[in-house]
């Protein structure tokens, strides 16, 4: 039996997929159930709706929404759910993502939207994992102990290029 998504991980149109599967990764890294689809507040105003208030019956406790362009898809999902919303700006051909990363972060006071880098899916996922790691319950407690073998395994990982960085510079000639 598949378990009961946790995260709903949303997006305005399939094209944003290659850009939030770094989301999906990060989830399934974690082993946190999640479920993706496509919700746009702009072609689908009743469906968003309709999702965003009843994510938290169906035991979503986070909702990941990614979008381009004139981006409103997290901030209107956030405006009805009572869920965090992590907002993910895509960056499109043009504008490069800036017009989606400002549409998403200069929310009104009162209906936050975590907002994310642009194309920072994989940072939604893990800022969703950290949500699920506070409180003591048995998966908040074994995500604390993943997330900190995870800041582990970033600290080596620095260490290494460190390592490597000294070792090309000691075996550089810089005089020629
Ligand atoms: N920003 C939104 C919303 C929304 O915010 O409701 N719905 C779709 N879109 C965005 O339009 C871009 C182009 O979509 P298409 O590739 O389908 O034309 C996508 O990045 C999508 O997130």
């Amino acid at each position: 039996m598949t378990q009961a998504p946790l995260i709903g991980l949303v997006m305005g149109s399939d094209s944003d997929w290659p850009v939030m599967r770094l989301a999906a990764q990060a989830l399934a890294e974690f082993g946190i159930p999640f479920e993706a689809d496509v919700v746009s507040a702009h072609r689908m105003p009743e469906e968003m709706i309709d999702y965003g208030k009843k994510a938290h019956e169906r035991g979503l406790r986070a909702i990941i929404a990614g979008a381009g362009g004139a981006a409103h898809l997290p901030g209107m999902l956030a405006a009805v759910t009572p869920l965090p919303v992590i907002g993910v700006p895509v960056p499109l051909a043009k504008l490069d993502g800036m017009d989606s990363l400002l549409s998403i972060v200069q929310m009104p006071a009162g209906v936050p939207v975590a907002t994310v880098s642009i194309g920072g899916a994989r940072n939604a996922g893990l800022l969703a994992v950290r949500m699920l790691a506070a409180g003591t319950d048995e998966l908040a407690e074994s995500l604390q102990v993943k997330l900190l073998q995870f800041a582990d395994s970033l600290r080596e990982q620095a260490h290494a290029k460190g390592s490597a960085l000294r070792d090309e510079v000691a075996n550089e000639n810089f005089a020629s």
